[in-house]
Order: structure tokens, then sequence, then C-alpha cells
């Protein structure tokens, strides 16, 4: 493997000899690779037999040790689990969310932390997930939906546009920062050509910022997670130093992740500093004797691919105390402006709409599934599309440029009719609704339906969920004994049944 100089020179030095020749020789073995189980989707009987070494922190979560390419199996289109690297999952462990919290994963695209947070949370609560690139945030919008989850939006902003509509609101806010990325060096060896010595440090300088964001965002004894993919000194432990250094009111919580190691202290950073790296000799003068133990880096934690089963990651986490300021107004939008005779004929519009699907649901839903989602969310109309908005999502959180989904979108209206979404059918479960196409795992059907093809089935007209054994691919409307597809045609692809049946 071949390793900027650069980078040789740095990593003999922070990691030590013995292990600097541990972290060359891994460069031999494959990346390791994980997959987490959906708590929302009954498991099958073709996935046990690789539910057979979980991943220490991270719950629902297995190694996998094969090279199945388990990407293009429809039980993946279904959302029965989500691929993952396992030291990628440590960062959630480490916010630890909990059903009804409300928390925002501010740098979210694939999505990996974001569905990872949903399942902690149960589905119950806000989560915010938000991107800032167009492209990795429709990525991770699908992930989302592929993965059923009813209580997030998905926003596709800059982290500081977030605050005017959620200042001091999250209970928690994840910070999984754009970085270097040298700890995937070996799973993904073109990142090691765009290294070079001076990216560390213009990276902290927008770490930095959304940190601050994350910050503002955060309600006053709540928390932050911050963590990146790079063993970069400047990156973590430095950008962390700095953040706590002008924020008197956070400190470092100690972190003891299973299999981790403790972050750089500071006299370790000391040792590092030197003119190549103004900003740790700069920070490491900011810090006053009074602030060591907020500061103490070694409260973060750090893996390694030669000492755990993962790649590298650092996970700090960071509580924001009480005594905080009170939060100044919401800045908001047309709340309560007078009403126009636009938004009158917009009303008259959502309210047919509502109807139209209020007859599907008592046509196709369970009654408790429809009954939930009305209590649960609130059914708002934006140009074609209704969507169940999370009811405590703050009000003043407009429909508009950059929010890209607010809650769970139920279907389309067009011309006096709606279609479903496919978001609704991977929200459910064979119990949310009244009739389903029940398949089974190595049915040929499966594969005819996700490429898009009608069925010939013995049903009623109507619309019904498809399933392989209990896991949703999508509706199909029978009219006349032929299943009509409802997959979107972007979905629609070649898959293979890769697990043995
Ligand atoms: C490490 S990746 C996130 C991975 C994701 N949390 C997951 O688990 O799937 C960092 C993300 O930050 C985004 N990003 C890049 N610049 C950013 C900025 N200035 N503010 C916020 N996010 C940014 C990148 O597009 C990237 O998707």
């Amino acid at each position: 493997m071949n390793l900027p100089h650069d980078f040789e020179i740095m990593y003999r030095k922070v990691f030590g000899e013995t292990a600097w020749f541990a972290y060359l020789d891994g460069y031999s073995d494959r990346p390791w690779r994980a997959l987490r189980v959906n708590p929302k989707r009954p498991i099958c009987a073709e996935l046990y037999p690789l539910l057979h070494t979980p991943v220490p922190w991270a719950k629902d979560a297995y190694m996998i040790e094969n090279d199945l390419p388990l990407g293009g199996d429809p039980l993946h289109a279904g959302g029965l689990f989500y691929l993952q690297e396992p030291s990628a999952m440590a960062p959630v462990a480490a916010l630890h969310p909990v059903a009804g919290e409300s928390i925002l994963d501010l740098c979210a695209a694939p999505g990996g932390k974001t569905t990872q947070i949903a399942a902690a949370m149960n589905d119950r609560g806000i989560l915010v997930a938000n991107e800032i690139h167009r492209e990795r945030c429709l990525a991770l919008a699908e992930n989302t939906e592929r993965m059923g989850l009813s209580s997030t939006c998905v926003t596709n902003l800059e982290p500081h546009a977030l605050i005017p509509y959620f200042e001091q609101f999250f209970d928690a806010v994840l910070v999984d920062a754009p970085c270097s990325g040298e700890g995937m060096f070996r799973k993904d060896p073109q990142s090691i050509a765009q290294w070079n010595e001076h990216l560390p440090e213009h990276n902290a300088t927008r770490q930095l910022d959304i940190l601050d964001s994350a910050y503002q965002m955060t309600k006053p004894g709540g928390r932050i997670v911050y963590s990146t993919c790079t063993f970069n000194p400047i990156e973590n432990e430095t950008v962390l130093l700095r953040f706590i250094a002008e924020h008197q009111d956070v400190r470092l919580v100690p972190l003891m992740l299973p299999e981790a190691l403790p972050g750089l202290s500071i006299d370790q950073l000391r040792s590092l500093a030197n003119e190549q790296w103004p900003l740790l000799e700069d920070t490491l003068q900011l810090v006053g004797n009074d602030d060591l133990a907020r500061c103490d880096t070694t409260r973060s934690n750090r893996y390694f691919p030669y000492s755990s089963n993962g790649e590298g990651h650092f996970v700090a986490l960071i509580e924001k105390q009480i005594s905080s300021c009170a939060p100044s107004q919401h800045i908001g939008t047309a709340h309560g402006k007078k009403r126009s005779l636009k938004k009158r004929t917009a009303s008259a519009q959502q309210q047919e709409v509502i109807e139209l699907f209020t007859d599907f649901a008592c046509a196709t839903l369970s009654k408790t599934y429809w009954r939930k989602l009305q209590e649960t969310h609130t059914l708002a109309l934006h140009g074609e599309i209704l969507y169940a908005v999370p009811h405590n999502l703050p009000q003043t959180v407009p429909f508009a440029h950059g929010i890209l989904r607010k809650g769970l979108p139920l279907c389309t209206a067009r011309n006096h009719h709606i279609v479903p979404s496919h978001a609704l059918a991977l929200a459910l479960t064979a119990h949310d609704v009244q009739r389903e196409l029940q398949l089974s795992y190595g049915d040929i059907r499966v594969l005819n339906y996700l490429r898009g093809e009608t069925l010939s089935v013995d049903e009623s007209n109507g619309y019904l969920l498809v399933t392989v054994d209990g896991v949703p691919q999508g509706f199909g409307k029978v009219v006349d004994g032929i299943l009509k597809n409802h997959m979107p045609k972007g979905l629609r692809k070649k898959y293979t049944f890769v697990l043995p049946h």
C-alpha cells in the first residue's frame, strides 16, 4: 500500500511504532463489513445464518463474513437490513437516542446513522436528517424510505440555514463531519490520492462551523456527538478543544465504547504541535487551566482497524449545560399571516386530497394504523404530495426549498385521484394493511415485481401490499385479476436472491 510520506511520518508518531506496523499489516486483510437489521421488519429465516457475530457497540448489528452482494437482494430493497461499516455505528451508540426525543443528524447522507438513530427511537419522536449536497440528499431520502421511516424529515440545507427553524430545539445533534477520511483508506483506496497535509486544517475550519450550528440548535442540557472517519488529530481532538474553549457552557462527557481506545491527551497534542499546524498551536494556547477537566480529550474514543473489528473512527460526546441563555425567537415563516384567497383555495384542495386518501386508508390500511397515524401526525398537502407531518415538528418549519421531505409522503394527487406513495408502502408492516400479496423468498414473482412487471393474481380489485416473508416491497393495484405494479420507475431493477434458500 502506497501511503503518502507525510502521512507515514505523522502516524508513526501518533500511533507509536508497534501500532504503525500493525496498521500497515492490516492492509492485506479485507475491510470490515457489517449489517444492521431493521427492527421494524420481521427477520426472515434466510437471514439468520448471517446473524452470528454481533457488533459489540451497536444494537441489532452483525459482522458480515462473506462476499455476498447483499445490496442486490430483494430483502435489501424492502429495508430488512442496512449495510454499514461497523465502526461507523459507534457515534449513534454514543448519542444514545431514545423514543420521543427530537434529534438532528446534521451531515446525514447516505443515511447509515440516520436509519440507526430512527431504529433506536423506534421511529417515534422527531428526527431531522440534513445533507448539504443535493445528489447525496436524494440518496438519503431513498434510504429513509427504504427503511420505512415515518417520523423523519429530510432537509437539503447548509447547517446554519436550519438555525432559524430549530434554535435550541433538539435534545441531541449528531455531527458526523466531512473529513479527510484517513480511517477509510483501506475501504476506499481512492481517498489516499486526495490526501495532503494541508487538508486537515482546511477541514477543521468547516468542522468548527458545523459544530457551531449544532451548538445553536441544541437545547440546554442537550448533547452533541462529534464524529469523523479520520485518524487526524487536527480534525479530531484539536477541533474538539477549540470548540470547547470557545463555548464556556459545554463539556466533554467520558465515553467508554466497547473496543475503543481513548482519544489523544492534551500532552500528546502538545508533543505534535509544530509550525505545520498553526490551528493546533493556537488552540493549545486558548485552553486555560480552568478548562482542563472540560477539555479532557482522552474522554473521546478512537477506533483503529488493528485494535477493533472496524475501520478508523473518532467519536466524542459533548454536553451543553443547562445554564445557557434562553432561546431567541424563532424566525420562521408565514405562520399567523392573514389567509389569502389563494390559501383558501389551497386548503380546499388539501381537504379534497385528505378525503381521497381517507377513502384509500379505510379500504387498505388497518384501523389501528390509520388511527395512530392521525394521532401522531398532521396531514398536510404540499404541491401534489400529501404528507403525514410529525405533530411536534415546530410549526415554523415551512414546505420550502431545501425541506425535501417533511415527514412521511402518503400519496400523490392528480386530477381528483390519488396514488399511494412507495414511502408509505415501506413504512407499513403486514399488520398495518387489510390485504397483502404474500410471496416467499425464492419466488420468481418477487423479482418480476421488483423489475416493474404486472402479476396475475387471484384477488379482488383494489390496493394490496406486496410482501416477501412479511417484508414489504411496495403497493400493487389489482384490476380484474392483474396486479398493476406500483414500484417507482427509478427503483425498478434486476434483483437476485443472494441468500441460500
Ligand atoms: C461522513 S459523511 C456522513 C455520513 C453519514 N452520517 C452516514 O452515516 O451515512 C459527511 C457528510 O457531510 C456532508 N458535508 C460536506 N460539506 C458539508 C458542510 N459544509 N456542512 C454540512 N455537511 C457537509 C457530505 O456531503 C457528507 O455527506
